[in-house]
C-alpha cells in the first residue's frame, strides 16, 4: 500500500464488484438506446474506462472537463467552470453523466442544467462514490457505486493536489500528508 495512505475505503475487489453491478443495471436501462456517456474529467476517467468495458451494447462516449476544486484546496466554491466542452451534440440523446464522486452536488447540478438547456432527450447520472454528508445541492443520482463517510478520499482517479489518482483503490490520506505540504 502507498505509504501516504492511512486506510483503504474501497478495495480493488470491491471496485470490480461495483463495476459489474452497475454494468448490469445500466445494460437493463440502455441496451436499445444508443446512449451518450459523458465522462467528467479528470477524476472520473478511470471509473469511466472500467465501466464502459462492462457494457455490451451500442453506445458512444465523450469527455468534458469541469472544475470547482483548485490546487491544494479541498473545499468547493460552488463555482463550476467548463474547461473542455463535449465534441458530441447532446440534442435528443439519452445522456448518462459519469462521475467519480458526488460531494456537495454542485458539479452534477450544473451539468444537468447544462444538458437540459441543450435539449438532451433524457439525463441520468452514475457516480462511483457518494458522500451524502456534504450535500449542498439536492441531486438525484440514478446509479451509485459506494456510499462513503465524510472523508477526503484519493485514488481510483481522485486526487489531492493532482497526486494519487493512479492508486488502484480508494483511500484516505494520513493527516501528516496535508500538514507537511
Ligand atoms: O459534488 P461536488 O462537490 O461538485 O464534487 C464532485 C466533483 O469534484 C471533483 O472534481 P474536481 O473539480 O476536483 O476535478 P477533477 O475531477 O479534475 O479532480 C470530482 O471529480 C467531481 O467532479
Ligand atoms: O473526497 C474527495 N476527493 C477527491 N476529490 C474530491 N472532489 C470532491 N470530493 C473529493
Amino acid at each position: 500500500m502507498n505509504s501516504d495512505i492511512e486506510k483503504v475505503l474501497v478495495s480493488e475487489k470491491e471496485i470490480d464488484e461495483t463495476i459489474q453491478r452497475l454494468g448490469k443495471e445500466l445494460t437493463q436501462e440502455y441496451r436499445d438506446k444508443n446512449p451518450l456517456f459523458v465522462c467528467v474529467l479528470r477524476g472520473a476517467a478511470m471509473f469511466m474506462m472500467d465501466l464502459v468495458k462492462s457494457l455490451d451494447f451500442k453506445m458512444e462516449y465523450d469527455f468534458m472537463d469541469v472544475s470547482s476544486y483548485g490546487g491544494e484546496n479541498t473545499i468547493t466554491t460552488g463555482d463550476v467552470r467548463i474547461i473542455k466542452d463535449l465534441d458530441t451534440p447532446v440534442r435528443d440523446r439519452d445522456v448518462v453523466i459519469v462521475e467519480d464522486i458526488i460531494d456537495t452536488g454542485y458539479t452534477l447540478d450544473r451539468l444537468v442544467e447544462l444538458f437540459e438547456s441543450r435539449h438532451a432527450k433524457s439525463i441520468k447520472m452514475v457516480s462511483f462514490l457518494d458522500k451524502p454528508a456534504r450535500r449542498v445541492k439536492h441531486v438525484d443520482v440514478d446509479y451509485i457505486g459506494v456510499k462513503i463517510p465524510d472523508e477526503f478520499v484519493v485514488g481510483y482517479g481522485m486526487d489531492y493536489d493532482e497526486h494519487y489518482r493512479n492508486l488502484p483503490y480508494v483511500g484516505v490520506l494520513k493527516p501528516e500528508v496535508y500538514t507537511t505540504k
